[in-house]
Parts: structure tokens; sequence; C-alpha cells
């Protein structure tokens, strides 16, 4: 076991032909902690996710997992990293044509070809019980469940090949308050029951204010304040207050696009 960060981003930097979405990025996550990245629309905040999962390449700086930097990785070696970190769409982005069951078991069936498939299914089962589902839902498509139940199926899904790395698109989105709450006990299960890093992305601050260990404000694709939740909600800076409790002062504000050209 390596003891470098679980994830390292350093002076990332990324723009979209004149539209600079990341500003010299830079945070680590210890192993096992929770960090919540938050911010409005359009702050960079997918973008910099998906360079965590490698899914877009940053113009400069270096994103880590685990001590390895995996701008450089291809082939086996990143689908290797790639193993360590399960992902948690924002839509939960289920197979509608597959049973809730089979969705859990389909990362299952591509990498642990040393499984037969009564075993896949077994483990299958056994994550969406640590979810808290119930048996009834195995055999029902996405369609035919509640958010709040897809949430908890897109979780199992993101656990089934036991990542150290799990990585959140807005978990909670969408869900009424009590619901919210409950994925946020799960996360926070997730850390207590199987030691994982979490990165979570998102915009409910009373989500981030339970779970995260620290919290990472993205304002124009700068990490503009970082620290506990305490520090966070103590800040003077009046635009990380704006954005806690939701205010709009002055003209409403803008989102971004590629005609910005700051
Ligand atoms: N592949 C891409 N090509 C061009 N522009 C992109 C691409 N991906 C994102 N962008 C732009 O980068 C900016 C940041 O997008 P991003 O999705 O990271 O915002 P966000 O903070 O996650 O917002 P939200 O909270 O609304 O999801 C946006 O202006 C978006 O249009």
């Amino acid at each position: 076991m390596s003891f470098a960060p679980a994830i390292s981003v350093e002076g990332l930097s990324k723009s979209f032909g004149a539209q600079r979405v990341l500003r010299e990025v830079t945070f680590f996550v210890p192993k096992g902690e929770t960090y919540c990245i938050i911010g409005g629309s359009g702050q960079g905040k997918s973008v910099l996710l998906k360079h965590v999962m490698r899914l877009l390449l940053p113009d400069r700086g270096t994103v880590r997992v685990d001590g390895e930097a995996i701008e450089s990785l291809s082939g086996e070696d990143l689908s290797r990293v790639r193993k360590k970190m399960g992902m948690v769409f924002q839509e939960s982005a289920l197979f509608d044509s597959m049973t809730c069951l089979e969705n859990v078991a389909f990362g299952l069936m591509m990498h642990r070809k040393d499984l037969s498939k009564r075993e896949i299914l077994d483990v299958a089962r056994e994550k969406l019980r640590l979810v808290g589902l119930p048996r009834t839902v195995e055999e029902k498509s996405p369609s035919q469940i509640s958010g709040g139940m897809k949430k908890r199926v897109g979780i199992a899904r993101a656990i089934a090949l036991s990542p150290e790395i799990l990585l959140y698109d807005e978990p909670t989105t969408g869900l009424d308050p009590v619901l919210s709450a409950s994925i946020d006990d799960l996360i926070g299960r997730m850390k207590g029951e199987l030691g994982v890093t979490s990165l979570v992305i998102t915009h409910d601050m009373s989500s981030a204010f339970r779970i995260a260990d620290r919290i990472l404000f993205l304002y124009g694709g700068e990490i503009r304040a970082a620290g506990t939740p305490e520090e966070i909600r103590q800040s003077p800076d009046p635009l990380l207050q704006q954005f806690i409790r939701g205010e709009i002062k002055g003209p409403i504000p803008v989102i971004p696009d590629e005609r910005d050209l700051s």
C-alpha cells in the first residue's frame, strides 16, 4: 500500500477554445477522506471530475491516483488505475434495458472473468443489500423504481468492483431532503464500512456540510476557498457566503460559456 494521497491534482489547467475552464487547480485528497467540491453552474466542477477519471486530458498540470500520474497511462495500466475508481453519475446513468441486478453486475461481467455468472450475481446482490435496497428491486428495470432508489442502484454499481475511490457527480440532485439525507448517510457508510476515499461534486450545501472532511469552493475555474465545513461556514469571503446562502446580489449571475473569453 502506498502512502501517497488517493487523489492529487496539481496545477491543473484546461481551456476549451478561448474559454479557460480550470486555472491552476491544486488539491490533495488523503486516503479514506471525503472531499466535496462546491460551486455554481458552469464553474468547471464536472470538467474537474472528468480529469480525475481521465475522460479529459489537461492542457497543463497532473492528476495522480494513488501516486500514479494518469495522463501518461494507457492500455492495461490505465484500466488498472481506473478500476480503483467507481463513478456515481448525476442521473444515475443506468441501462433501462437491463434489470437493476444486471446493471450492478455489468462491470463485474466485463472485468471479473475469473468469476462464474452465479458468483457475479451473488456479488451484485450483496452490493444491493449494502446500499439498503430490498430484494424486490433486483428484477425491476430502473424505469420502475423511484429516483432515490436509482441513486442507490448507481452507488451499488459504482462499488461493484470494490473501488478504493468513489467519485460522485451531484448525488443528491433531484431528491427531497429526507432522501438526500439518506444518500449522505450512505456516502458516510461507504467511508466508514469500506474505507473508501470520496470526491463529491455537489450544489447541495447541507449535504456538503454533513459529509465532507473538507470542502473546496470552485469559482471561475480556481479553488477560491478550501477548509473544513466549520471553516467554510465561518469564511468571511462574501462570494462564498452568498453561494452557501443561495443569495443573489446584484444582477443575476451569467453562467460562463464558450462566449466567455476571460
Ligand atoms: N467538452 C467540452 N467542450 C467545450 N466546452 C465544455 C466541455 N465540457 C465542458 N465545457 C464547458 O466548461 C464549462 C464548465 O462546465 P462544467 O460542466 O464543468 O460546469 P459545472 O461546474 O459542472 O456546472 P453544473 O453545476 O451546471 O453541472 C461550461 O461552460 C461548459 O460549457
